[in-house]
């Protein structure tokens, strides 16, 4: 198949990546080498303005790089059409956003199934397993602690914290092989920070998804495998 690697040997496989944004003279990120195996946690810090959400694009293929490939779950991201990469992203990323993107207009299960309805692979995988995207979206929403009153209620009747956790619901269902996060916990409290990620990290475990998570607080490296600071590998200046 184009754009696939032989051996799949990592989930996330960065080389030679050079961008910068339109407009600006240096380069925001050049980075020669980034790689993050399957069912890693990964933890990538750094300073605010360093290139972090940049880093992030470029890993979903919102963002292409001017140089370097990159390859996720052995596809060769870089290089695909943006109608491909969309839908390479739809099948195989989950992406928590920092300002999490729930549609106010559905309810808290329909917010989580929405993944599987654009995505064939994912009503697949849970097929496979004889699932419902109703039945796994309840399974992840109890996981991550979401009361089944509020199941079928709003989204905006919910608490940020409530919210984030829908958010990773939504990310996780039908099993992509990574999930993507930005700073999703900037809003929360220090106790809710880390219930929020033990809660993160043992479902991405138990599923065997690997787990790329950006922020600017050192404080969290302890709830990850593996901490890189950007600033380290990033070549650009920050
Ligand atoms: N949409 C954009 N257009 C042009 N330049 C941008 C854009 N987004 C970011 N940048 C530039 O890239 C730099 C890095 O931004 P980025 O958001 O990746 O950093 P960050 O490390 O995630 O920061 P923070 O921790 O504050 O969110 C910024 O300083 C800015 O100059």
């Amino acid at each position: 198949m184009p754009g696939q690697k032989n051996e799949i040997a990592y989930v996330m496989d960065l080389n030679q990546i050079h961008y910068h944004w339109p407009g600006q003279q240096q380069p925001i990120l050049s980075i020669d080498s980034l790689q993050v195996q399957a069912g890693e946690s990964v933890f990538i810090y750094g300073p605010s303005g360093c290139g972090k959400s940049t880093l992030l694009s470029l890993m979903a293929g919102v963002l292409v790089p001017d140089q370097g490939s990159i390859h996720v779950a052995g596809f060769e991201l870089s290089s695909a059409s943006a109608a491909r990469r969309d839908r390479f992203r739809a099948d195989h990323i989950g992406f928590v956003f920092q300002q999490f993107n729930l549609l106010p207009y559905l309810s808290v299960i329909d917010n989580v199934t929405l993944a599987c309805r654009f995505s064939k692979r994912r009503q697949q995988r849970l097929k496979d397993k004889s699932v419902t995207p109703e039945q796994e979206a309840r399974r992840l929403l109890a996981r991550l602690e979401i009361p089944e009153a509020l199941w079928n209620a709003g989204v905006n009747h919910l608490s940020i914290g409530q919210q984030q956790r829908v958010a990773v619901a939504r990310a996780m269902i039908g099993s992509p092989p990574v999930i993507i996060a930005d700073e999703p916990t900037s809003a929360l409290d220090r106790h809710h920070r880390d219930q929020f990620l033990t809660l993160l990290t043992a479902e991405a475990c138990d599923s065997g998804t690997s787990l790329i998570f950006v922020s600017h607080d050192e404080d969290l490296v302890r709830h990850f495998s593996r901490t890189l600071f950007l600033p380290e590998v990033n070549q650009a200046l920050c």
